[in-house]
């Protein structure tokens, strides 16, 4: 029986009509009305600060919001999630990535079995795995220590740990065998045809990461890196018994939940790390799917990670929902898409070393949350996730943020930024330098969300301004500092990212941790391969679909195939 719709319910229709109250009040009164709004709208754990303040809300707005997480049985599904329980309905298992960071003395019972001595298990095989690399003891099948490893997934099985690796590259371990992690994903063969061009087939490895171990990129890459090896390294190389099997066992490391399927593509049973059903593809990397980041940070740094986010775990299972970093985050969103109709979302990092945390987020939130069908498969009735984008935000700076200043969309931002940087560089004069530029985006971080959110009245001015020189602001925002960008505390932050996302699934009664909308179209493009290769079909097809493909059939005639 299907239960009623939460747009439906009391809280839900008590903020529609606070909304409806407050208009279109602009952020700048709201912050003239409400002195100390920082105090009241920020909260830190687990090293890291949110300040909620410059989001368009009122303490009343928070209190509602409470009241409507309550209603939705936001604390029962933390509970629930955290406990194992079948919360991935349409699969039938739970979403158990919290467990793969808990600590080794912990315990949690999922249908009968502790989880965490095979979590464990996992993570020291992959210490082993580490440490033979780091010495230079992994090597090649010509004998040569392996040098570069190019991790070949895509989804889940790439943006984690390329995000990861790239934001914590300062915390490689000295005194190793330095191994340089490299990422190939997109399925058309560019990003892997240019190491192919540069890297040494005798110290390369290749990672094949991928849960199903059935996606098509993936498997195209490796079967091209596979003949890219044998082609190189067999009898070419001129060296005696360097045959097939070495290669393979040498060369190549599987990831995956289907040992099965590892096994058939030729990966040796002792190269082969596993994980679980019950670990979504975008909530991997935090175990084996993480050994590119473990081959870079070393395992001590990626035990590091894991802890940080187990702290984030512990205080969203801990706090109060009104002091619950990932709740309060969660609210926001909620309050921005389905009460003031804002419907895209920025992340804006101030770090270069987080170049890749907005295309994270993307697949992260979006793939979680772009949903429209109810648990009991109603069609929702409200919108759901916003669309989500972002960049550096220094280099959005020069980009988009003339959209975000002066367009016409209403956009929510997320800026983020590590309080300190640099004072640990050695020599003094670099490290002034370093330390001056730091504090310069700080100040343009912090300058943005401000004009972002008084518009012109962030600048004394006399005399009247042109239209085309008015910045409207109003545009709400959240800012989260880093007490600096550790292992601990970027696995903090992300964590705190994957809460949100479940917070809001568990008020929209939506799924986040199946993916159905992504499957029609891998259907059709097998389908649409098999006409532009075999040519037959074409009839069947729209007739754009019709003209596009015998436009590349025309261009191959010409280039005479
Ligand atoms: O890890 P894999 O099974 O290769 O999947 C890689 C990615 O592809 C799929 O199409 C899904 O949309 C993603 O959620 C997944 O992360």
């Amino acid at each position: 029986m299907s239960h009623t719709p939460i747009d439906q319910q009391r809280a839900w229709c008590a903020l529609a009509e606070h909304a409806a109250g407050m208009g279109r009040r602009h952020l700048r009164d709201l912050f003239v009305e409400q002195p100390g709004r920082f105090e009241t709208f920020s909260r830190s754990a687990a090293g890291l600060t949110l300040d909620l303040s410059k989001q368009r809300w009122t303490g009343q707005t928070l209190d509602l919001l409470l009241d409507l997480a309550r209603d939705a049985g936001v604390p029962e599904a933390i509970r629930g999630l955290l406990a194992g329980e079948r919360v991935n309905r349409s699969e039938d298992r739970p979403a158990l990535h919290t467990a793969l960071r808990l600590p080794a003395d912990a315990r949690l019972e999922v249908g009968g079995e502790d989880l965490v001595p095979s979590v464990h298990a996992t993570l020291a095989r992959m210490a082993e795995m580490v440490e033979r690399f780091h010495a230079g003891q992994w090597r090649g099948a010509t004998g040569k220590p392996i040098h570069d490893v190019v991790n070949l997934g895509v989804g889940g099985s790439d943006l984690g740990p390329l995000m990861v690796t790239h934001a914590l590259a300062d915390y490689r371990p000295e005194g190793i065998h330095r191994i340089d992690v490299h990422f190939a994903s997109t399925m058309d063969g560019s990003q892997l045809a240019d190491y192919l061009t540069r890297l040494n087939p005798e110290t390369t490895l290749f990672v094949l990461s991928s849960k199903s171990f059935t996606t098509i990129d993936t498997l195209s890459n490796a079967r091209t890196a596979r003949d890219w090896l044998k082609s190189r390294l067999l009898g070419a190389a001129g060296e005696e018994g360097v045959d097939e099997a070495l290669v393979m066992r040498q060369h190549f490391i599987g990831v995956s939940a289907s040992p099965e399927k590892m096994a058939e593509w030729g990966i040796a049973d002792d190269h082969q790390l596993e994980f679980w059903e019950w670990v979504g593809g975008r909530y991997s990397l935090w175990g084996a799917i993480g050994l590119p980041i473990a081959l870079v940070v070393g395992m001590e740094h990626f035990r590091g990670l894991l802890a940080g986010a187990h702290a984030m775990d512990r205080h969203f299972s801990e706090a109060a929902p009104a002091d619950n970093l990932p709740v309060l985050l969660a609210l926001a969103g909620i309050w921005n898409v389905n009460f003031l109709d804002i419907r895209a979302h920025s992340i804006l990092p101030y770090d270069g070393r987080l170049e890749y945390f907005a295309a994270y987020l993307e697949q992260l939130e979006m793939e979680s949350n772009g949903k429209s069908v109810t648990h009991d498969g109603d069609q929702v009735g409200y919108s759901t996730c916003p669309v989500l984008w972002g960049q550096l935000g220094p280099n959005a700076q020069h980009a988009f943020y003339q959209l975000l200043h002066q367009g016409t969309q209403a956009v929510e931002c997320d800026f983020i930024a590590p309080r300190v940087r640099y004072d640990d560089v050695p020599d003094p004069a670099t490290r002034d330098h370093l330390m001056g530029q730091h504090r310069l985006t700080l100040a343009n971080c912090f300058a943005q969300s401000r004009v972002l959110m008084l518009g012109d009245d962030a600048i004394e001015e006399d005399g009247p301004r042109p239209e085309y020189k008015h910045y409207r602001g109003n545009q709400p925002s959240s800012t989260l500092l880093l007490d600096r960008l550790t292992p601990e505390t970027l696995g903090a932050l992300i964590a705190l990212y994957e809460h949100k996302v479940f917070v809001q699934a568990t008020i929209w009664d939506i799924n986040p941790f199946d993916q159905w909308g992504v499957e029609l179209g891998k259907k059709i493009a097998g389908e649409t391969q098999h006409t532009l290769e075999h040519r037959t079909g074409l009839e069947g097809m729209d007739d754009s679909t019709r003209g596009l493909i015998e436009a590349v059939w025309s261009a191959e005639a010409e280039h005479g195939r």
